[in-house]
């Protein structure tokens, strides 16, 4: 029949069938097809598998005949077809063999995988010219992650959603602790990318609605367009321990003795260290020292930052934490997403969305270590969608991430995914994952994402659109570049990230730190 791209054959059921494929060329792996079923009419199915196979024994083989024919044998899914009420059907009798399979046209793609018209464009459907547009509430309010393994465009595709999400006026709390947000403002310069840009129908442009903050430690203080001072007001003892490293028990029991003496009264950093240096006991003057390297490194201010700036109605606040010591990031974290959460509660901010670059550093899975900041994220994953304020978690180790938090995430946005355990933690943290679907994870290539949302009827693959303004994550070669700074000779060749990435995990060291105070207080 004309246009058929294979036949059914063999057994059929509802919900799969295996066809012969007419042209290798024409049919591959994840692509759609429909076929006629006499009680619903035309169905959608999916290409999970293409085989081939040949009429030739081993010692064929061996003689080295060739097949006179080979045989193409494609498995399929059913995703069904949409009823008069737009809900989706799976048809309830079996595929007959012997019925032509056909490529399923776009608009009936876009109908039964339920796609929106409008919405955040995230990239193209994979070998398909389907727009694939995300439901923006879905997405802002109910939170989203962005998992994938260092390098596969984790960082890229948020910067892709941010884009989008900037050109709504979304407010945006952006938390970036390697600095590869700043350059939204700059127009994409990648002469690469610019020639995919008509595939995907974007053009070049910087965002001039993106502030770049900093905290006072930062050594890009002169480029920023802000400065984060904290107040530093009722700081409790687990934060100070993890902020100063402080190990010995004796000190982090004065320190617990000091601050619950405190308690009640909005005391600072200072009054602690008039608290301490009072008790009688010789442990104190090391304490005092922690304290003192606390004050020195100017986290903290009698005039603050008003926490309010930094989610504003049209705006991204990218707080840039290159160079600043891991436990200082956390305790920043900490303090203002707990502000931003009490002042968007009361309606004093707009609603917008917290984007959380290496979260695993902030919500650690339970024995991945520790991070003050991870009750309030949290709690802003359990209850922020009531109050409208979203979440947007990224990671490349899904397996260090705390699995409730990935779980609370509507729109699950995964690239390549190797790593075994990582795997297993996406197939405990998203729903409805077969595991054809987690083989492909492991087989995406660089800039194509599996969504999974409730939206959408099925995980799709998309081809992530390449990005209006420059990427700041990119690599750089470390031969080249070393080549334009000096004439010297390269010590060797390797990559690193413009923005300063660390590899591996900067918290694990400190996985138990201030556990000890836990054991002794129960605190
Ligand atoms: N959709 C895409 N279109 C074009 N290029 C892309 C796309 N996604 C990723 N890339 C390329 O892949 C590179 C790596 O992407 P990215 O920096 O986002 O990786 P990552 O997963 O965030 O890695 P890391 O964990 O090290 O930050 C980018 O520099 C970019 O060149």
């Amino acid at each position: 029949m004309k246009g058929a791209v294979g036949r059914i054959y063999g057994e059929a059921s509802p919900t799969e069938f295996n066809f012969v494929v007419f042209d290798p060329k024409e049919v591959r792996r994840t692509d759609y097809v429909k076929v006629w079923n006499d009680v619903d009419g035309w169905v959608v199915a999916q290409v999970l598998d293409i085989r081939a196979t040949a009429d030739l024994s081993g010692s064929d083989v061996l003689q080295g005949r060739n097949a006179e024919k080979e045989l193409y044998v494609a498995k399929a899914t059913v995703i069904g077809k949409r009823d008069e009420k737009g809900l989706l059907r799976v048809p309830k009798t079996p595929f007959v063999p012997g019925e032509n399979v056909f490529k399923a046209e776009e608009e009936l793609v876009i109908d039964v995988l339920g796609l929106e018209k409008e919405g955040i464009y995230l990239g193209l459907l994979q070998d398909t010219d389907i727009r694939v547009n995300l439901d923006i509430n879905s997405l802002v309010q109910k939170h989203c992650c962005i998992l994938a393994k260092t390098g596969s465009g984790k960082s890229y595709t948020a910067g892709v959603i941010i884009e989008e999400l900037l050109e709504r006026g979304v407010p945006l709390f952006i938390i970036d602790p390697h600095g590869e947000y700043a350059t939204l403002k700059e127009p994409n310069r990648n002469e690469e990318e610019i020639q995919r840009m008509e595939v995907f129908g974007v053009k070049p442009r910087g965002y001039s609605n993106v502030m770049i903050y900093v905290p006072p430690n930062s050594p890009f203080v002169d480029r920023a367009d802000g400065v984060l001072k904290l107040d530093g007001l009722n700081l409790t003892a687990e934060e100070i321990v993890e902020l100063a490293g402080i190990t010995n028990s004796t000190s982090q029991a004065l320190l617990y003795q000091a601050i619950k003496n405190l308690k009640g009264s909005n005391y600072t950093i200072e009054d602690i260290m008039s608290e301490i240096e009072s008790i009688k006991h010789n442990a104190k003057w090391a304490l005092l020292g922690h304290l003192e390297k606390i004050v020195e490194a100017g986290l903290f201010d009698e005039n603050p930052t008003p926490v309010h700036v930094l989610l504003q109605k049209g705006k991204a606040v990218v707080l840039d934490m290159r160079g600043v010591p891991p436990e200082h990031q956390d305790l920043i974290v900490s303090r203002i997403c707990h502000q931003l959460f009490e002042l968007r509660k009361r309606n004093e901010v707009p609603a917008g969305m917290i984007v959380l670059e290496e979260a695993h550093n902030f919500i650690p899975e339970r024995g991945f270590g520790r991070a003050v900041s991870t009750p309030v994220l949290r709690t802003i994953a359990s209850e922020g969608r009531k109050f409208g304020l979203g979440l947007m978690v990224i990671s490349q180790r899904p397996a260090r991430v705390d699995k409730n938090v990935i779980s609370q995430c509507n729109t699950q946005i995964i690239l390549r995914v190797t790593n075994p355990n990582d795997i297993n933690a996406i197939k405990k943290g998203v729903e409805g994952l077969t595991a054809e679907m987690v083989d492909e994870i492991k087989r995406l290539p660089p800039g194509t994402a599996m969504v999974v949302s409730p939206e959408l009827e099925r995980p799709i693959i998309v081809s992530v659109r390449v990005r209006k303004s420059m990427h700041g994550g990119a690599a750089v070669n470390v031969v080249t570049e070393s080549k334009k700074k000096s004439e010297k000779k390269s010590g060797g060749i390797g990559l690193f990230r413009t923005g300063g990435k660390k590899s591996g995990d900067e918290r694990e060291s400190k996985k138990n730190k201030g556990s000890l105070l836990k054991k002794m207080f129960g605190g």
